[in-house]
């Protein structure tokens, strides 16, 4: 276990989100090491610890000669894989609001629209090819990756292969230029790792974990990895379980929880959603900008937590429950659900999974808590969609005069 001490790390985490990083360099002419060197002390001021790494572990890739350079104050440089998924782009903006825009870089495999790229740096980057990622870290200079691209779920059970090279070999690819580049891996893990021989209700951190979807198999794969890393290498690998994202800017990425998103989007467009998992199905969720604050009070806490991998949660629900809440709003609102008979392929993945999850240890190791349950975040998820829908009305109104006084 590592021992730590909560109020000094608390403390030193709202420094460090408040702004500023100081790196204490080593003394003139002295040589530095970087690997094995766990990344949150390079950012500490923690000059003897940071001078002294075990010289026979040291990486060639990894050295630096500080030769006469004076102490300097600087952020960490953060790369951001996946980022034009549901969760990164919500992600890079918050660590943009805290680094500055320079020192965030977005990745992904498909290209940014125009407005995303006007905001910092974004580069093409497929998760699979190392030597591509190895490029950008150096030519950035990153400190910390967070690794989003993935195959969700339902893409996943659909694509086995494609999921098995994007899920492993990419994860297996940034946690390789960790270890060389001494850098700090966030990689988040899901429900989807737990499967149908887990306790289902209040699931710990640590429990039978036999995941029976290839995404559950790959997230599985990748926490066992990690932890292995960070004992082995003294890779400096943080990892939490989301549950189900819930997000009204960004849409899902092919999940077995979309449901719970989509479902807001027909409700306030169309009065009705064809759910495709059972009414009776709970699973955990969480609203996005919970996910995100989580995520970043995970990756800023200056050390390396006791455990590598933690259970997040906010809210668990069934759809019957999420209806009802809509409904309250909406009283008109309809919703129907498959067929016993012929049920939808995601509703195996989704029983193949927990109800809800005990996160206490990340309540009490980074001071996890959400902000969001369900009433407050029904009601964001309908303003938000009845915003857009009025924007879209008020466009196809202006489209609609232009076009009018066009042709008259
Ligand atoms: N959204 C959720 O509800 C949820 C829940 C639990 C865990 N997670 C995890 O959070 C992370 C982010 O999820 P998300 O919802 O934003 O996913 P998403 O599917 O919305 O986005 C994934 C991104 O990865 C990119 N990608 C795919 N293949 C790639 C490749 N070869 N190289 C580089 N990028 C590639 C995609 O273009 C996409 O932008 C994933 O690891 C996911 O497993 C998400
Ligand atoms: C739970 C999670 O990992 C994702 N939302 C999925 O359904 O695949």
């Amino acid at each position: 276990m590592y021992k730590h001490s909560t109020a000094p790390i608390m403390a030193a985490s709202s420094i460090l989100r408040r702004s500023v990083f100081r790196t204490a360099l080593a003394a003139p002419s002295t040589t530095v090491r970087l690997r094995n060197i766990p990344a949150a002390t390079r950012f500490f001021s923690n000059t003897s610890a940071f001078m002294s790494p075990s010289p026979s572990s040291a990486s060639p890739q990894a050295t630096i000669a500080t030769g006469s350079l004076p102490s300097t104050i600087r952020h960490p440089r953060v790369l951001v894989t996946g980022s034009l998924g549901q969760l990164g782009s919500g992600l890079v903006k918050e660590l943009r609001s805290m680094y500055g825009n320079e020192n965030v870089v977005a990745s992904d495999i498909r290209n940014a629209p125009e407005d995303f790229k006007a905001n910092g740096p974004f580069v093409f980057a497929d998760v699979m090819d190392y030597a591509q990622l190895e490029g950008i870290v150096v030519d950035y200079k990153i400190d910390w990756i967070v690794h989003y691209s993935a195959l969700l779920s339902a893409v996943a059970e659909k694509n086995p292969a494609l999921a098995l090279s994007v899920n492993m070999t990419g994860f297996q690819n940034v946690l390789e230029l960790a270890k060389v580049h001494g850098l700090r891996l966030y990689s988040p893990s899901t429900i989807g790792a737990f499967g149908p021989s887990t306790p289902k209700i209040d699931t710990p951190d640590v429990t039978i974990m036999r995941p029976n979807t290839i995404y559950g198999i790959t997230k599985l794969h990748n926490e066992l990895l990690g932890e292995y890393y960070r004992e082995k290498y003294n890779v400096d690998f943080r990892s939490a379980r989301y549950p189900g994202i819930l997000s009204a800017d960004t849409p899902p990425g092919g999940g077995t929880t979309d449901y719970a998103v989509d479902i807001f989007h027909h409700a306030v467009r169309h009065g009705h959603y064809d759910c495709f998992l059972k009414k009776d199905t709970r699973l955990p969720m969480m609203y996005l900008s919970d996910c995100i604050k989580g995520t970043v009070d995970h990756l800023v806490h200056p050390e390396m937590l006791p455990q590598a991998v933690y259970n997040i949660a906010a809210v668990s629900f069934t759809p019957e429950e999420l209806a009802s809440e809509i409904r309250k709003y909406l009283p008109h609102f309809t919703i129907s659900y498959p067929d016993p008979a012929h049920p939808d392929f995601r509703q195996a993945i989704a029983d193949s999974w927990p109800a809800s999850l005990d996160d206490s240890m990340a309540r009490r190791d980074f001071g996890w808590k959400e902000e969001f349950g369900m009433e407050k975040m029904v009601k964001l998820m309908l303003d938000k969609i009845q915003a857009q829908v009025d924007a879209e009305k008020r466009i196809a109104m202006t489209n609609g005069s232009t076009a009018a006084a066009m042709s008259a």
